[in-house]
């Protein structure tokens, strides 16, 4: 019974990662990366996309470390922050 939960919430967040509201972008879409920081999970790089004067954090996790649902969770809390600082431009 335990493991049918669990993997029941496995393809829970496969599909919600499968979401076609989610944008990808290639790694090659991105210039003049810099190392901001380290993490639990790994690290994080600022970057220009191309073509363009936007700077985003970009979170490279170590998927050895991690599960699915922390994954979804981190990008839930990157999503978030874009969301905020684009409703309030400070
Ligand atoms: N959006 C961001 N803008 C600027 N710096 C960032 C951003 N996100 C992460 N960083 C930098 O990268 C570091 C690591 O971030 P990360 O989110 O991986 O871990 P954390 O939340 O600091 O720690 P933990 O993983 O233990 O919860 C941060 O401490 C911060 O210095």
């Amino acid at each position: 019974m335990i493991q049918d939960t669990k993997i029941k919430d496995t393809n829970y967040y496969i599909d919600w990662l499968d979401s076609p509201n989610i944008e990808e972008y290639e790694h090659s879409f991105f210039e003049d990366i810099r190392p901001i920081g380290k993490g639990s999970f790994g690290s994080v790089v600022r970057v220009n996309l191309k073509n363009t004067d936007d700077l985003y954090a970009l979170k490279s996790l170590n998927t050895d470390k991690v599960t699915l649902h922390e994954i979804v969770n981190e990008y839930c809390i990157c999503a978030q922050v874009k969301d905020t600082s684009k409703s309030s431009p400070s």
